[in-house]
């Protein structure tokens, strides 16, 4: 179970509603990929006329959590204004806050980001904020009162998977107590049982799902391969070594320790 915000949830898995091929395959994936949570653009959604029509309608038979999200968003006020007009849409206090610092990367804007969290939390928010793997950042979120934090694996949409794997780490190491989820960037099922593998509570993805030749499919995947990560580090993982190890070391005793 991961918990987020005081809710509990079964799937570590949460994932976008965005660039599928149709609205039936975006239902069908979001149901093979056995997410609880959606996100959802408000800019993107409203601007499209979709929500209050059909797409509410086909969200709502999903009978999963909304996470709105300001996605789009350039500045603090911006977010701000979208994450209340998302607040009253959705009849949450949840928002996967995103303040875009860079266009070309769509890298968030680490100082507009703590500005407008701040301003959140102070207003009731329950902040979902989407940043870099900086620690420092990610420091300043929890001491405002961020229960979750959601570092990228790599630029949205990019599909590279985990580009800085120490800079997880040390944030996973030196935050342990606050909900930790891999936002963006993911690109193959493998990349997502890394997440997992490294400590991290979930992930977020959209675009390798909603863009693979078999959205279905692939959901399916991404959900077998957070099981299997969550599951390895759950097992313990022993840790990689500089030198060989024979596994059959002497004859007769297969087992580590003695065995009287
Ligand atoms: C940060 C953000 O908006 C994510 O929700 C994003 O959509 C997911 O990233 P990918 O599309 O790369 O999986």
């Amino acid at each position: 179970m991961v918990q987020l915000y005081g809710k509990q949830f079964s799937s570590r898995m949460l994932i976008g509603t965005a660039l599928y091929p149709s609205p039936a395959i975006m239902q069908a994936a979001i149901r093979a990929s056995g997410a609880e949570i959606v996100t959802v653009s408000l800019r993107r959604e409203t601007a499209g006329g979709r929500v209050g029509s059909n797409f509410w309608e086909l969200i709502r038979e999903l009978d999963v959590a909304v996470l709105p999200n300001t996605a789009g968003c350039r500045s603090v006020q911006e977010a701000v204004t979208t994450a209340e007009l998302a607040r009253e849409l959705f009849d949450t206090p949840w928002i996967k806050l995103e303040v875009i610092g860079d266009d070309e990367t769509l890298q968030p804007d680490p100082i507009a980001l703590v500005e407008a969290a701040s301003i959140l939390i102070k207003d009731g928010f329950e902040v979902f904020p989407y940043c870099t793997e900086d620690l420092t950042v990610a420091q300043r979120l929890r001491d405002l009162g961020c229960k979750v934090i959601m570092p990228w694996a790599a630029p949205i949409g990019s599909a590279r998977g985990i580009v800085n794997r120490d800079a997880l780490k040390l944030m996973r190491a030196r935050l342990p107590d606050v909900t930790l989820v891999i936002d963006a960037g993911l690109g193959a099922p493998s990349h997502a049982a890394e997440a997992l593998e490294l400590g991290y509570d979930a992930v977020l993805l959209n675009t390798a799902v909603a863009k693979a030749a078999d959205p279905v499919a692939m959901a399916r995947a991404f959900r077998l391969a957070v099981d299997a990560g969550r599951t390895g580090y759950e097992a313990g993982l022993m840790g990689p070594r500089d030198f060989a190890s024979p596994s059959t070391p002497v004859v007769g005793t297969p087992f580590w320790h003695a065995v009287s």
